[in-house]
């Protein structure tokens, strides 16, 4: 295979990678005498499904066209191989970098966050979800520009049609998959986000937010268990990137900023800042029209912001963790209202939205409707306490009623079985 010419006009030079779909060669376009790199589907997975994806792959970077996306130059098929030529990245992924690093400084994490923010949001601008983002992903050039690549799985927001994987099946790997897309929910632009701030969390930190032994475990965890705030483990980083990084994390798509606020706000050097006073919560009619748009999807061009966040929420924050040891084990996100003194409360600093957009205020500042909103949110956690507390008080009334005349240490003793309860929709993977 060393040195072939493929379609009369590449010639293979030296292998770089391999990926699930195909394997990636550094190769010269003979016609333009320019080095590219030349993704060749594996032979043994050339089946329809996969031929059609590799295909779409190409056809969605092909549309794309900006400094923090590869380039995708041609696309064809040869010797009953599909080809695809892209923008040669001399350098290395960020799964590389972090594997010899073990984890990288906050100012080259706010880099990799503008930059790669910037990329997905030209993306999403075209209606393009990326759906696949993770370390591996995003390539860093010889002087640390960073370019997302691989829309191997990426499909356009409003086709779908273009769903190319089996029903019930969720693409993307579990370690960055959005909550919503762990509850079996189309992926949007917000759920980019989210993968993007898994990603950030795990640069900063040495490790994504969410690990356990199997992917169902960690489903569950982006669903219903708060991120350890990366200074809980003694990770050096302002504390106003953290609450931002935690903003992304968010488990409403809703709540969470687009990309291309990340990418203003990490550019603008915002995320230096220091600790962010208690929120205010969001108009009425700016949340309603927030929810209109939940996952972002058919917005027009992002606006630029002004560089200073100001506080829109509080985030609750998981048991403090030892730094450096166990993440906590999961467990359902505490409604802890700010200045309960059950935790610690970070506000999240929001990027001033074009026409007031503002986020949602989270339940616990929002006094009454905030326990209504708890119930809409968790149904199954309000079932069970309600089940629990009406059982306990069937129990007491029947003691009451039937039991004989005997002294408190002669009354037998009344065992009670809860049965766990999981988040509702869990998907396979
Ligand atoms: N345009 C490119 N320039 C330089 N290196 C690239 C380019 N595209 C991919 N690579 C590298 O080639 C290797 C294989 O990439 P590929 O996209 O096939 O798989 P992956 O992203 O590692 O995994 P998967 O596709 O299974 O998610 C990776 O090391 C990647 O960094």
């Amino acid at each position: 295979m060393h040195r072939v010419l493929v379609a009369d006009r590449y010639r293979l030079e030296s292998p770089i990678g391999r990926g699930a779909m195909g394997e990636v060669w550094r190769a010269t376009d003979e016609v333009l005498g320019r080095p590219v790199a030349m993704k060749l589907l594996l032979g043994d997975d050339s089946d329809a499904q996969t031929a059609a994806r590799f295909r779409l792959e190409g056809q969605t970077a092909a549309r794309l066209s900006h400094p923090h996306v590869v380039a995708v130059f041609d696309f064809g098929a040869w010797e009953g191989r599909f080809y695809l030529v892209m923008e040669l990245v001399e350098g290395r992924s960020l799964a590389q970098e972090l594997a010899a690093a073990g984890s990288l400084d906050a100012p080259r994490v706010a880099a990799v966050a503008a930059q790669t923010a910037a990329g997905l949001a030209s993306a999403h601008r075209q209606g393009i979800v990326h759906r696949d983002i993770k370390p591996g992903n995003l390539m860093a050039d010889a002087d640390g520009t960073v370019k997302l690549g691989d829309f191997g799985i990426a499909r356009f927001v409003d086709d779908p049609a273009a769903a190319l994987t089996q029903a019930g099946q969720i693409v993307g790997t579990s370690l960055y998959l959005a909550p919503e897309r762990a509850l079996g929910r189309p992926a949007g632009p917000a759920s980019d986000v989210y993968s993007l701030g898994c990603v950030l969390y795990q640069l900063l930190t040495g490790r994504p937010p969410f690990h356990a032994d199997t992917a169902t475990a960690i489903l569950y965890q982006h669903i219903d268990t708060a991120p350890v705030p990366p200074l809980r483990l003694g990770v050096d980083v302002p504390p106003a990137f953290e609450n931002y990084l935690l903003g992304m994390l968010a488990k409403q798509p809703e709540e969470r900023p687009t990309a291309q606020e990340v990418a203003d706000w990490f550019a603008s050097g915002a995320w230096q800042g220091r600790a962010q006073s208690l929120p205010a919560p969001a108009p009425a009619a700016a949340r309603s029209r927030r929810a209109a748009h939940p996952q972002g999807a058919g917005r027009g061009p992002a606006t630029a912001h002004a560089p200073a966040p100001a506080p829109a929420r509080a985030v609750p924050v998981a048991a403090p963790a030892r730094p450096g040891g166990p993440l906590p084990a999961a467990g359902p996100l505490p409604g802890t209202a700010p200045g309960s003194g059950a935790g610690t409360t970070y506000a999240l600093p929001q990027v001033p939205r074009q026409g007031g957009r503002g986020r949602r205020a989270l339940p616990a500042q929002r006094g009454v409707g905030g326990a209504r909103q708890f119930v809409r949110r968790r149904p199954r956690v309000a079932s069970v306490i309600a089940g629990s507390v009406a059982f306990f008080a069937a129990v007491l009334v029947g003691m009451a009623l039937f039991s004989p005349k005997t002294t408190t240490a002669e009354t037998p003793q009344v065992e009670i079985a809860v049965t766990p309860s999981g988040p509702a929709g869990g998907a396979d993977h």
